[in-house]
């Protein structure tokens, strides 16, 4: 056996310390008065000298190891008898034997711990002896007793040792018999840090332990022992406790049973476990996660964990509610929500949530749109955070919450349509303001007026009489060119001709009705007369009246929203209709003014006698003729003996005839001729583009027509003549008007003087 595996025993039986043993030392007395021995040993043999572990009738508690007899036993594993050390060999020189305690007899046995020689028990005599048999195995006996008790003692120990940990452990050791009924038979001594109460106390049932577990947790305890009694194997119970110095406790009780062969129950082993702190943390965490939960629930908000790894999800039941979802259907897949998400947002949602897991953002927050069951889409804030990841800083777990921000988005989107429409609203009046032509205005809008209201066509139309009927003059409208039937209407809207006069369908309902028309499902409308022939399908309607003081004035006509129509769009676009009924409005105002003026500037320029020009209007005309690139005869006509007509016949026969000459003039000048009545009987006429003769040829006749003419009066017929003086003017004569008129009047001077009812020229 070798020394390594020798001081390791000696190790693990923690005999290296030389501490001896008071019964083993009695047993050595006994030992040593049996062999009628002054000495007797328990030796150990350690590594640098032997020492006793039990000794009698030695004072030293050591030697020297080459000294040792019993080093020898050791080396040997066999028993060692020396009858006179002072002759012996191998031991005459040894300072034992040559000085104190000068031994001369020794018989000494091996002592194995474990099967190990480990040392020797040995008598010494300082006479010299003999040993017979009997006494040797005696010896023997010994040892192995000693071995025996070194074993117990080492065992008792650890147990010793095991036992003070428990005792310093916070577990609590219990253990319950079932001899005559169920009772605690041991707890261990550690109990008294949680009771306040030496574990004797409840060992010798001066307390008992259900008196420390509070009332209200005595139910869990004695269900613990009633499962065991029931055949239960393992349980576990929490209660809590009071203390004698009445400190509150939660404790865990971990119990285990055991039963007899017949299968009753014999013992139960318990450990009961501080669990105060980890209670507490337990009872703060449900409240905290009860706390969020009811903060969730009422700011409404939806949440959800998402496993990457796994692609497993887990959301709360408003996540479902936002999107009409059955929480017992939600399917954990990715897939499942990812479907959901509106198309047009699916890449931006993508590249954030990248760029979250790649790092680049402290939060995963954006916002898009998810289908609800019912089939509108519905607006999400998200906002999630990567919880956990894993050894490699790869996201394994992202978690956040959903927000259904849809009514704040809406009402954002329609401020953003609302300022659209102002500002295309301003653009039209702009546009009418600068051309003056409200269709340019209409048709300038259209196209944004298609886009914010989502329709695919739209037309903006105002009642006009037209061919003796109200019609609808179509100001603008988006697509016409749908077949070949339509390039007539195409070629009309072109012209700014197009008129729609058959309300007996759809949007002619708004005109009839002078309502709004709502439609989603056109074709079971009571008004609908089917798409017109050849036109792209129209499966909305919307038709807005615009009306004026409480009278239709025109509409809107909208088809083929995204999704339906409805009132909250008819309301979105009345400042449109108000607009337009406005600009119609102006257009009207402005269209009466001019007509106003007209007729003033009419009333100013006629006479009014004769309804032909008067002398203001005459020169006006004749103001253009200034850089005419053709000559031009001036002509001055008077009513010859006018005053005899007036003085015989009465003034308002002369009035007959100042109108008579007024129809002839009339009648006998060409179209772009000109003629005027410069004051009472005189006429002036202005006549272009012509030969001199054929001017000549003219004024003759118009001579000769009038005096041909009689006036029916009440009195009498008269008939009158008139005298005529022309004047020619050259092209590029630059003479003014009032000397040309001057010329004419000295031509008509001379034919008063050469006898009336004639043509002069100047
Ligand atoms: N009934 C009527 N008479 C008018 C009107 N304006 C002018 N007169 C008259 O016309 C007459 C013009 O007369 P005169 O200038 O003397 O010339 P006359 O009698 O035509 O003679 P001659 O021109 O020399 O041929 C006057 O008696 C005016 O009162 C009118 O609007 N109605």
């Amino acid at each position: 056996m070798n020394e390594v595996t020798r001081l390791d025993t000696i190790a693990e039986y923690s005999l290296q310390v030389a501490e001896e043993d008071p019964s083993l030392n009695q047993l050595l007395a006994a030992l040593a008065q049996l062999f009628d021995a002054p000495i007797a040993l328990v030796s150990l043999i350690g590594a640098d000298f032997q020492f006793f572990k039990a000794r009698y009738g030695l004072a030293a508690d050591r030697t020297r190891l080459e000294d040792a007899f019993c080093a020898h036993v050791v080396a040997q594993d066999a028993p060692l008898v020396v009858e006179d050390a002072s002759i012996h060999a191998d031991f005459h020189h040894n300072p034992l034997v040559t000085g104190d305690p000068h031994i001369r007899f020794y018989a000494g046995v091996p002592l194995q711990l474990n099967h190990v020689p480990v040392g020797a028990v040995c008598v010494i005599d300082k006479v010299p002896r003999t040993v017979s048999a009997l006494q040797l195995a005696l010896l023997e006996k010994v040892s192995a007793h000693v071995s025996h008790y070194l074993t117990l003692w080492h065992q008792h120990k650890q147990l010793q040792q095991e036992q003070d940990l428990l005792e310093q452990s916070p577990a609590v050791l219990m253990q319950w018999r079932n001899l005559h009924g169920l009772s605690l038979s041991y707890v261990s001594g550690n109990i008294d840090t949680l009771f306040d109460l030496p574990a004797e106390a409840l060992r010798q049932k001066q307390a008992v332990l259900e008196d420390f577990i509070l009332p209200s947790s005595l139910n869990d305890f004695n269900f613990l022992l009633t499962n065991h009694q029931s055949g239960v194997a393992a349980a576990e119970a929490h209660f809590q406790i009071k203390s004698r110095n009445n400190k509150l406790f939660w404790v865990k009780l971990i119990s285990r049973a055991f039963f007899t062969n017949d299968g009753r129950l014999d013992a139960i082993h318990a450990m009961l476990i501080d669990h105060t702190a980890n209670r507490y943390t337990e009872v703060k965490l449900t409240e905290t996660n009860q706390q969020m939960r009811l903060l969730l629930d009422a700011s409404g908000l939806g949440t959800w964990d998402w496993n990457i790894q796994s692609d497993v999800s887990k959301v709360n039941r408003r996540w479902c509610e936002m999107l009409g979802l059955d929480y017992e259907l939600f399917d954990s897949s990715s897939l499942f929500w990812r479907q959901l998400i509106h198309p047009a947002d699916q890449t931006g949602l993508d590249a954030e949530l990248q760029r979250h897991l790649d790092g680049k953002t402290l939060v995963f927050n954006t916002v898009y749109r998810m289908k609800h069951q019912a089939g509108h889409w519905v607006w999400i804030e998200t906002y999630g955070k990567v919880v956990t990841r894993d050894s490699q800083q790869q996201p394994v777990r992202l978690a956040g919450t959903h927000r259904d921000i849809t009514a704040k988005k809406e009402a954002e989107l329609l401020e953003t349509k609302q300022r659209q429409l102002l500002s295309f609203i301003n653009k039209a009046q702009a546009i009418y303001l600068r051309t003056g032509d409200l269709s340019d205005a209409c048709r300038e809008v259209l196209a944004e007026l298609t886009e914010i209201a989502d329709s695919q066509f739209a037309f903006i139309g105002q009642m006009l009489p037209h061919n003796g009927q109200q019609s609808l003059f179509i100001h603008a409208i988006t697509e016409l060119s749908w077949n070949e039937h339509s390039s007539q209407l195409v070629e009309l809207y072109q012209q700014g001709q197009l008129y729609f006069d058959s309300f007996d369908n759809l949007f002619g309902k708004v005109i009839t009705s002078q309502a709004l028309i709502i439609s989603n499902e056109p074709a079971s409308h009571p008004a609908a007369k089917g798409t017109p022939v050849g036109h792209p399908k129209i499966f909305r309607f919307l038709g807005l009246p615009i009306m004026l003081k409480d009278g239709l004035v025109g509409m809107i006509g909208l088809a083929n929203k995204f999704s339906d129509y409805s009132a909250a769009d008819a309301a979105f676009l009345q400042p449109l209709c108000d607009a337009l009924a406005g600009l119609f409005y102006a257009v009207e105002q402005e269209q009466a003014r001019v007509r106003a003026e007209e007729q003033l500037k009419n009333l100013a320029m006629t006479d009014p006698l004769t309804g032909i020009p008067n002398r203001r209007a005459f020169i006006e005309h004749c103001a253009r003729l200034k850089n005419s690139p053709t000559g031009y005869v001036l002509a001055i006509l008077d009513i010859d003996h006018f005053k005899r007509v007036n003085d015989t016949y009465g003034h308002a026969a002369g009035d007959e005839v100042i109108k008579l000459i007024g129809r002839k003039l009339q009648f006998c000048l060409r179209s772009d001729d000109y003629s005027a009545r410069l004051g009472g009987e005189e006429f002036a006429l202005l006549i272009e583009h012509t030969e001199i003769d054929m001017v000549h040829l003219l004024l003759e006749n118009l001579r000769l027509e009038i005096s041909a003419e009689v006036v029916n009066t009440a009195d009498a017929d008269v008939s009158v003549t008139v005298s005529i003086g022309a004047r020619y003017v050259p092209a590029g004569e630059v003479e003014d008007l009032h000397l040309q008129m001057a010329d004419a009047d000295v031509a008509l001077y001379k034919a008063k003087e050469n006898g009336r009812d004639c043509l002069m020229w100047f």
